[in-house]
């Protein structure tokens, strides 16, 4: 898969008060083209700093930032604005013109633009029809739900033919149910538009929900990145473990019983597991906790069962394994 944005030992400090900061500290980072890429962390970890070198509100201290394999800093003038409509940016308090109807905060990229009324006017239904907001065209933004603005800011975005969106925790301000409609929407585009799309946040359920590669950033360093499915398989990844936490153990198994914790990154392939351990080693599994969760765009799941070995250790734990093995089940650990 080809680069959308490669981040080569990028670092970004600040001054405060004679005191130097690093806000970012040797990142380096691919942001494949067409992923929907989530980047997590806590307050601080430096993820907004990251975004704002996305859309040129800042310059790294050092490093290079590569868009499509062209440094970004070497853009000039009109290859700037080329890129940044190209390259949106979607916000956390949507950022609307409150004395601007929909339709003219929609169209407002494409009036600094100087495109002409008739094309703009045009686009701008176009975006507010991909963002569902017919029949909205003339309301002012404090008539609007919280659900509403940001869809205005999504469409607004897309105007001027966006093809990577940057959202900047687009879904904070939003309430849990609110918060899935509007991924579900920034879900569709991309499969509509072929975006990519670039979201920071510090809520997990978001990266867990909508991103297919994840990135998690500590004290402005990455501290682990991947795709989704991959880190699900790879039973030593803390970023996995938090994608799918272990579900609660309940009581200790029984005597004799061996309790397995799997992790199920495929559950169409992998769900037969279950009545192929039951054929193939005529073993009793007791399922003691866990659940399907929707990660990256499909179903994946972690379950404790339980397997009643009485008697039958080594031989059927072997067997187990085997069957483990040719499923790419992955035994989870707990953190
Ligand atoms: N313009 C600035 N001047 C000084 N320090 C800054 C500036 N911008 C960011 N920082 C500092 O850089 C560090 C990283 O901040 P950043 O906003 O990127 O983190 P974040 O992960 O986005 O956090 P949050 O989720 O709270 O926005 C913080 O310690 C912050 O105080």
């Amino acid at each position: 898969m080809s680069s959308e944005f490669r981040l080569e030992h990028v670092s970004k400090t600040f001054s405060r008060s004679g005191e130097v900061l690093h806000a970012l500290d040797d990142v380096s980072l691919t942001i494949p083209s067409g992923s929907f890429f989530g980047i997590v962390g806590t307050s601080g970890a430096g993820k907004s700093t990251l975004l704002r070198l996305l859309n040129l509100l800042e310059r790294p201290t050092s490093g290079t930032i590569r868009f499509r394999d062209r440094p970004l800093h070497d853009f000039k003038g009109p290859e700037v604005r080329h890129y940044l409509s190209k390259v949106a940016t979607i916000f956390q308090h949507f950022n609307l013109f409150h004395g601007k109807t929909v339709l003219e905060n929609i169209a407002l990229p494409l009036a600094v633009r100087g495109v002409s009324k008739q094309v703009r006017l045009k686009k701008a239904h176009e975006a507010i029809e991909r963002v569902g907001l017919q029949g909205k065209e003339n309301a002012y933004p404090s008539q609007l739900s919280g659900g509403q603005k940001q869809r205005v800011g999504i469409a607004r975005a897309l105007v001027a033919d966006a093809e990577v969106l940057l959202c900047d925790e687009p879904t904070s301000a939003l309430d849990s149910e609110t918060t899935t409609v509007i991924l579900d929407l920034l879900l569709k585009l991309k499969d509509q538009l072929d975006l990519t799309i670039v979201l920071i946040t510090h809520a997990w359920p978001v990266v867990r929900y909508a991103a297919d590669s994840v990135t998690l950033m500590q004290g402005g360093r990455v501290v682990e990145t991947g795709g989704v499915r991959d880190l699900l398989h790879d039973a030593d990844s803390y970023l996995g473990r938090q994608l799918l936490p272990a579900p609660d153990f309940g009581s200790s198994p029984e005597n004799g019983w061996v309790r397995y914790d799997l992790i199920l990154a495929d559950v169409r392939a992998q769900s037969t597991f279950f009545s192929e351990a039951a054929r193939r080693l005529d073993v009793t599994a007791s399922v003691v906790s866990g659940g399907v969760e929707r990660l990256g765009g499909a179903d994946a799941a972690r379950f404790k069962v339980d397997f009643d070995l009485r008697g039958r250790e080594p031989a059927v734990r072997e067997a187990l394994s085997t069957i483990l093995r040719e499923k790419s089940i992955v035994l989870g650990k707990a953190l």
